[in-house]
């Protein structure tokens, strides 16, 4: 199955600029990984914020749920997720 998730990331103001290192470093391996696996097909960042579209092609929900909940920054994500279906105007 297809989705579509939209990512807000909001870090505390009080953590410091190597902790917030620390989470892009290990969101871009978990990320990486995705990627490669095949779980994570596409990511964009969102023009101007700190925000990314990114699309998953996972078995259900529920592997879903547990490849979001197991992004490192997840914890400061607001995620809004759009199950997708084939479009009947797509030619691909
Ligand atoms: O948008 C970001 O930078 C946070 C993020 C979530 C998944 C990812 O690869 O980066």
């Amino acid at each position: 199955m297809l989705y579509l998730a939209r990512m807000d990331v909001t870090f505390p103001e009080s953590m410091s600029p190597e902790t917030k290192a620390d989470f892009v470093a290990q969101e871009k391996e978990y990320s990486g990984n995705l990627q490669r696996e095949g779980k994570m097909v596409d990511i964009w960042r969102v023009v101007g914020e700190y925000a990314n579209y990114s699309v998953y092609d996972v078995a259900d929900h529920d592997e879903l749920h547990a490849v979001l909940s197991g992004f490192p920054m997840y914890p400061y994500m607001k995620i809004k997720v759009t199950p997708l279906a084939k479009h009947p105007n797509s030619i691909k």
